[in-house]
């Protein structure tokens, strides 16, 4: 599937963020954007998911519009900066109600297995993040949007959601944002950088120091 949004423009007040954005997701490609504090990357997410209405918008799959909100339709999934999941919820009930298989999920993180009946909020911010993260990558979307899944994350974990990232995109559509730019370019089959309210799709590693993304000299 290819999940394309298109001219794009929100404004928040007078103040204009977005103008005329462009970004395309396909299956089977972690689509990566990179882009300075502020610069609009998570209302874009946002947009996508349907959560947020900009003034102009058209989003298209495999070529045909969809007016109503993404979510609506059931092919879309967030990870939003903030956790989503209530902090009394145990884990094991939120394998149940978001229907994802936690014997899987303890194949791959054995250490959680004695926190199976633990309160989300009982768990560190950095575990609380794996069991979010994964949950949405295996979910039934087609489309997985992720807001900063890297930051908090220590170098093991960072490894395993990499690892999750490479299966799942067989499936799926992924987009995902992060300031840990060095994880996004490891996972990402296309770059685009968000600045001064518009997309730039990154050919090589170099032209994020043109655009002065990143210091000269960073590559
Ligand atoms: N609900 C809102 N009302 C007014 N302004 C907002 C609102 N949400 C975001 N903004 C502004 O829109 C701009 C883009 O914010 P956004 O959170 O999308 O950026 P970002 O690229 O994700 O930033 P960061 O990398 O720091 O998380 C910022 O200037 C922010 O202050």
């Amino acid at each position: 599937m290819i999940f394309e949004i298109d001219n794009i423009e929100l404004y928040f007040a007078d103040k204009q963020i977005l103008n005329g954005v462009y970004l395309k997701a396909e299956t089977g490609k972690v689509t990566g954007i990179l882009g300075p504090n502020g610069c609009g990357k998570s209302s874009l997410l946002n947009i996508f998911f349907g959560r947020l209405q900009p003034r102009h918008k058209l989003i298209r799959i495999d070529k045909k519009p969809y007016l109503k909100p993404l979510f609506k339709y059931g092919m879309v999934n967030y990870l939003p900066q903030q956790n989503f999941i209530p902090p009394k919820m145990k884990l094991e009930t939120c394998f149940q109600l978001f229907k994802v298989d936690l014997r899987e999920f303890l194949k791959i993180f054995p250490e959680f297995k004695a926190a199976k009946n633990n309160k989300m909020r009982e768990l560190s911010g950095g575990q609380q993040r794996v069991v979010e993260i994964y949950i949405c990558l295996n979910s039934r979307a087609k489309l997985i949007l992720l807001d900063e899944p890297f930051s908090h994350l220590s170098p093991l974990y960072v490894e395993k959601i990499k690892h999750l990232l490479q299966k799942l995109k067989k499936k799926k559509a992924i987009i995902i944002t992060d300031h840990m730019y060095r994880h996004i370019l490891d996972s990402s089959d296309e770059i685009y950088l968000l600045k001064n309210g518009s997309t730039q799709l990154i050919k090589e590693e170099k032209a994020l120091e043109d655009y002065q993304y990143l210091r000269v000299g960073t590559f």
